[in-house]
């Protein structure tokens, strides 16, 4: 079902202090930010060789970030994004497994424009799950 790794995820208090360290500290390149109220997060991408960070900050009153943010101020590894080929076959597939989709259980569009859902951490050993199509 996975293919490559699309993105790690990194939930941060301070996107700017974030972004400054990857580009300045690591020197590494990184995109503009970009808001996605529609998922509660401001994104910034840093484009390594062979994978994605995504910087996230919360966006708005009812972010799903908000309550790890809490939990861990500082920020945190938030999920990990692996590539699917047919995300409704994935989808189904997982819920006939047993294991929990989160939102409605339909696929929205990401921040790279294409379709994601996400997998409850509870269900894969404490780490939350996005599944992006390609
Ligand atoms: C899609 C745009 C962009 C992209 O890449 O294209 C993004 O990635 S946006 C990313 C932000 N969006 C989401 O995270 C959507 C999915 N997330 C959720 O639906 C919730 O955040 C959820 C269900 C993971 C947690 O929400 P809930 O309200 O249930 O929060 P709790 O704090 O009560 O958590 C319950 C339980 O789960 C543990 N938890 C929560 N988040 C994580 C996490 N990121 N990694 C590991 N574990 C997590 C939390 O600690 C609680 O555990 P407990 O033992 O009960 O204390
Ligand atoms: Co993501």
């Amino acid at each position: 079902m996975l293919g490559r790794v699309n993105h790690v995820a990194l939930a941060v208090p301070d996107l700017a202090a974030a972004t400054a360290a990857y580009e300045k500290t690591l020197g590494a390149r990184v995109s503009e930010p970009q808001a996605l109220p529609e998922h509660g997060v401001t994104v910034v991408f840093v484009e390594l060789p062979n994978t994605k960070i995504e910087l996230l900050e919360p966006l708005g009153e009812n972010s799903p970030i908000a309550a790890f943010l809490a939990k861990s101020p500082g920020g945190g590894m938030h999920h990990i994004c692996y590539e699917v080929d047919d995300i409704l076959a994935a989808r189904d597939e997982l819920k006939k497994g047993g294991a929990r989709i989160l939102g409605e259980g339909e696929p929205k569009t990401g921040a790279h424009g294409k379709p994601v859902l996400f997998l409850h951490p509870k269900d894969f050993f404490g780490t939350l799950i996005e599944l992006e199509q390609v």
